[in-house]
């Protein structure tokens, strides 16, 4: 970690990811000065969550506690204030959060935000500022039948995809609302805003509501990618005066004011610390990994993703168009896969008595190709594909039910990356002999693991130095949209 100049101006990047809540700062030579970062589980317990979430029993219906992450913000803060973090030398700050999760306001939660004291934390003067206490995230599959309604009233799958940049999925935010409109009606009805999870985290910055950024934006089923306004097509099949309570979208890059006068006079941001729109946890890590043309990112964190940068959409029946965060006319393509670190981490703990050293010594005392064994492990509803179960094939295609430790783990790792690489080249993408991998997220600290992805993608693969893009590359972004004096968004969208 590079110790910055005394006074030199810093830029500050978050994210408020599936796990965990985290900091960068960066200097003005993009060289990182400080991290940080508070574990759901384990810092508040008090929420019960398992990997940030829960987990309800229909096995569909997957939540996490907002006020978690408001709690977290506050430790964070107070974490770093203890550390003598200089906050009055942040210049811009932008972040990110995991992508299609929604957050919603409670009526009369905008004038609370305007009066925070800042002699009390932010956690308890927000208890009672959201209608819905459990909000979805991205891992939840239990939205089926309104995305069945929603690509009906579009014209069907692919007509969707051609408006939104992707097909109906569950997770997306619009058809979540369908859902909370339909089976909690009163909750929604005293509702006066409704963010994504990167979008709250930036009004919470703000000290009011923060627009929607484009590309996060364009991970809920309700934005039109091409002209980035709202697709009224779909805003009236999934509530009426829908756009009232998203605001209007922003452009990514757009500076939406300066940090609130609570955080001001709690931590010492100046008040010249300009908030630059935050946006999803992927594009932020596209931001961050600064991909050139040709190359393809692998982040793989709670979820494996698959992303690239497209000059031109592209949409299909399988994975997802964002709009670009960082190139105003650009886009960059998606695939998600579901179970990505916690099926890693569950092999690992039943077969490497959660080791990653055994679990590391188990890929170098296995061969390419497993001696012909694979397997398909998804814990959960996989999104890419849609399946669930655990299917495993011997080297006669037979299917087997359990292998030795050291077959099982290599089994999980060369079938998830085989999976992602036979997505990736379904959706277009051409591996060839120019192509890097850019790896990042916390498996991309496991030499082994990337050796895998290596050898199934048979292209070199590089990491930056830091797992988190995503968090770094928000803090790119907060430095790049101050820079660049970027669109100010209309403060009252
Ligand atoms: O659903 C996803 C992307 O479409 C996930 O990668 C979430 O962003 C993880 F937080």
């Amino acid at each position: 970690m590079a110790a910055a100049e005394p006074d030199s101006p810093l830029y500050l990047g978050l994210d408020f990811s599936t796990q965990q809540l985290k900091a960068v700062a960066i200097d003005g030579d993009l060289g990182p000065v400080h991290q940080d970062s508070v574990q759901f589980d384990s810092e508040l317990p008090e929420f019960r969550t398992h990997g940030g979430v829960h987990i309800h029993p229909d096995g569909l219906t997957v939540t996490s506690p907002v006020l978690m992450w408001v709690k977290a913000l506050d430790l964070l803060l107070d974490r770093m204030k203890a550390a003598g973090f200089g906050f009055s030398r942040v210049r811009a700050l932008s972040g990110s959060g995991q992508q299609h999760g929604a957050v919603f306001w409670r009526t009369g939660a905008a004038r609370t935000l305007t009066q925070l004291d800042p002699g009390q934390n932010l956690h308890q003067q927000l208890t009672d500022s959201f209608s819905v206490q459990d909000s979805p995230v991205w891992m939840d599959s239990s939205s089926g039948p309104q995305c069945d309604a929603l690509q009906e009233a579009a014209g069907g799958a692919m007509r969707l995809a051609d408006i939104t940049g992707s097909r109906a999925y569950e997770r997306f935010t619009g058809n979540q609302i369908s859902k909370l409109r339909q089976t909690r009606p009163d909750q929604f009805q005293d509702t006066e805003r409704i963010s994504l999870v990167s979008s709250f985290g930036a009004s919470l910055f703000l000290g009011r509501y923060a627009a929607i950024d484009y590309s996060d934006g364009s991970g809920m089923n309700l934005l039109d990618i091409r002209d980035r306004m709202w697709s009224q097509i779909c805003l009236d099949a999934t509530a009426t005066n829908l756009k009232r309570l998203l605001g209007e979208p922003s452009p990514s890059t757009a500076v939406l004011g300066p940090v609130s006068s609570f955080l001001q006079h709690r931590y010492g941001f100046s008040g010249s610390c300009s908030v630059v729109a935050f946006t999803g946890d992927n594009p932020a890590s596209l931001a961050g990994m600064r991909l050139h043309q040709g190359d393809i990112a692998v982040s793989l964190g709670t979820s494996d993703t698959l992303f690239l940068s497209l000059s031109e959409p592209r949409p299909s029946l399988e994975g997802h168009v964002f709009c670009n965060p960082v190139e105003p006319d650009g886009f960059m393509a998606l695939l998600c896969f579901k179970n990505g670190s916690l099926t890693r981490e569950r092999v690992r703990d039943r077969c490497c008595s959660g080791s990653w050293d055994v679990f590391s010594q188990a890929l170098d005392g296995t061969p390419l190709g497993n001696h012909g064994n694979i397997g398909f492990y998804f814990d959960t509803m996989e999104i890419t594909p849609p399946a669930v179960g655990l299917h495993r094939f011997d080297a006669n295609d037979r299917q087997v039910s359990s292998w030795s430790p050291e077959l099982e783990v290599r089994a999980l790792v060369e079938g998830q990356f085989l999976s992602r690489r036979l997505h990736a080249e379904r959706l277009g993408y051409s591996i060839g002999s120019g192509t890097r991998v850019l790896a990042t997220g916390g498996a991309s600290a496991n030499r082994q693991i990337l050796q895998v992805l290596s050898d199934v993608f048979n292209a070199p693969v590089y990491t930056i130095d830091l797992s988190d893009s995503a968090c770094l590359g928000s803090a790119y972004r907060a430095l790049h949209g101050n820079h660049s004096n970027g669109t100010t968004a209309n403060p009252t969208s």
